[in-house]
């Protein structure tokens, strides 16, 4: 695959003239070298404990061989099917290398009864499970992890044979006892930035992707990223990311550049930079989204190729950037950092995903109904005055700013109801505005952040169900249906109180197919 990356019109203009500042400032260099005050004095102490990702070669050239021998053997037991538990970054790329080499990964991150209940119900005779988690204290994780223990006990099968950890040294999950295999990560990396660490190599790696190539082309652009010059693909990249006026990123990938690569980078630059009041929204999208063909004036767009055109319009405002999936993982990652430092945030924290889990929490212990304002059929609306599903999301758009966005959060099964995904194009062709879709309680540990910390511009449509068939999560006294309720109910209140002020549409479905037909003839 090409290595390349163009801009045009105003992300053009963004880097000729961010460029040579960038230059003076040595940020290539410095961040390669891992200097911590990069992003300032508030961010010195925590970018002293996350700049592992910048060069990430010596560890995972150590971790290579201890993952391709636990494959050997587990090949040789005939375990081959890699289910793997974990949240935003301890899954997200694993499940993009897994994508772009074609291997079968299973993925759990979620916690809708129904989604995790199919996943921990296939196949388990020869199921090995990754359990992934930086902080060791995710409390998806940790009920994924007791359902499929549970699940495992109740097959007959000893869990200690088929259970690896991915975690930090010293977190509350760093326990061998009881499983198979422990990899610890480097404590100096966060969930982000953890593409190219275990993280991201452990899962993909027992599925069978080809973790060395992996490595060999993140490494190949190593001293390209840490010079100091005009060739920098990454400083590129990061002055065009913040071009001024447009601060919503239409991330498209063109044919099968990098399948699924987008929800990756969606995590990388939401929540490194959706805060303060500040960032750049990222949204994912196919090549023919209404955003992109009639291009508003806060819209980026950046399109993922396999190779770069031959022409580009160069009035037309855009990035374009083809690039193998290693490099790629290196080059947005300093680019986010680079994105950072130009917007001055620090892109290492995330300060308001603590909120929701709060909101969550305290609903978990004190669980309220709530009555809904109207019934429309198979859907139940909350936080709406009008009195159908089409008057609610008439109601709910027409608070659309100019520059504003609009959410869609589905608390779903996101294989079994992907249907719904047809919602974004239907309300962003509707709306003229751009529209995020994400997958509840997963997009909480990826755009969550910039929905809370960003621009206040987004309104926010969620959609759940009624569990019919709820699941227990083993020694807690909630269920997975009463958590994924929670999430949702507990994010929509902190979006809507007095410090955040959004407007918010929750639409329950009491029939899941019923209702997400009827969400998009409402929609059309
Ligand atoms: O790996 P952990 O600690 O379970 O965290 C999962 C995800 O949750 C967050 O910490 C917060 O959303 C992400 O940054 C991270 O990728």
């Amino acid at each position: 695959m090409e290595l390349g990356l163009v801009t045009s019109g105003e992300a053009l203009a963004s880097v000729d003239q961010l460029l040579p500042k960038l230059i003076e400032a040595r940020i290539g260099s410095r961040i390669a070298n891992q200097d911590p005050t990069v992003w300032g004095a508030s961010a010195k102490s925590e970018a002293s404990i996350r700049l592992g990702w910048a060069q990430p070669f010596e560890a995972a050239e150590k971790l290579l061989p201890q993952i391709l021998e636990l494959r050997e053997q587990l090949l040789a037991e005939g375990l081959t099917r890699i289910a793997l538990c974990g949240m935003g970054g301890s899954s997200l790329a694993p499940e993009v290398i897994a994508a772009h080499d074609e291997v079968d990964l299973v993925i759990c991150d979620t916690t809708d009864p129904q989604m995790v209940s199919t996943i921990v119900n296939t196949d388990l005779e020869r199921t090995v499970v990754v359990v992934a988690s930086k902080s060791g204290s995710t409390v998806e994780t940790d009920s994924q992890r007791r359902a499929f223990t549970t699940a495992f006990e109740a097959a007959g099968i000893d869990p200690a044979t088929r259970l690896v950890l991915v975690t930090d040294p010293s977190s509350p999950m760093d326990n061998p006892e009881g499983v198979r295999a422990i990899f610890n990560a480097d404590p100096n990396v966060g969930g982000r930035y953890s593409a190219l660490t275990a993280f991201g190599l452990v899962p993909s790696g027992l599925a069978g992707a080809d973790i060395e190539a992996l490595i060999e082309e993140a490494g190949l652009i190593s001293d390209l990223l840490s010079s100091d010059d005009e060739d920098n693909i990454a400083l590129h990249l990061g002055a065009a990311l913040v071009t001024a006026g447009r601060d919503k990123l239409v991330i498209a990938e063109i044919g099968d550049a990098l399948p699924g690569f987008g929800d990756w980078a969606e995590q990388l630059i939401a929540e490194s930079t959706g805060k303060l009041g500040k960032g750049v929204l990222p949204v994912v999208a196919d090549a023919n989204a209404p955003e992109l063909k009639n291009i508003a004036a806060d819209i980026l767009p950046l399109y993922l190729h396999e190779q770069l055109p031959e022409e580009v319009d160069e009035a037309a405002t855009a990035i374009h950037i083809s690039a193998p999936l290693g490099t790629s993982f290196m080059i947005f990652e300093y680019a986010t950092a680079v994105a950072g430092y130009l917007l001055g945030i620090n892109p290492f924290d995330q300060p308001d995903v603590e909120a929701a889990k709060v909101a969550a929490r305290s609903l978990l212990d004190a669980p309220t109904a709530g009555s809904p304002d109207t019934v429309d059929g198979s859907v139940e609306l909350f936080g709406t005055q009008a009195t159908n599903l089409a008057g609610a999301l008439d109601e709910l758009t027409a608070q659309l700013g100019e520059d504003g966005y609009l959410s869609i959060h589905a608390y779903l099964d996101r294989h079994a109801d992907a249907g719904l995904e047809a919602l974004r194009d239907l309300l962003a062709e509707r709306t003229g505005r751009p529209v995020t879709f994400g997958w509840g309680p997963r997009f909480l540990h990826s755009t969550g952040q910039y929905h809370k910390g960003g621009p206040r511009q987004g309104v926010f449509l969620q959609v759940t169900a009624n569990h019919e068939q709820d699941l227990e999560i083993p020694g807690r006294p909630f269920s997975f249906g009463g958590l994924i309720t929670a999430q949702a109910t507990g994010d929509g209140a902190v979006l809507s109180d007095a410090k955040h002020g959004r407007p918010v549409l929750r639409v329950n479905l009491t029939d899941r197919a019923a209702g997400i037909a009827a969400l998009l003839e409402a929609a059309s």
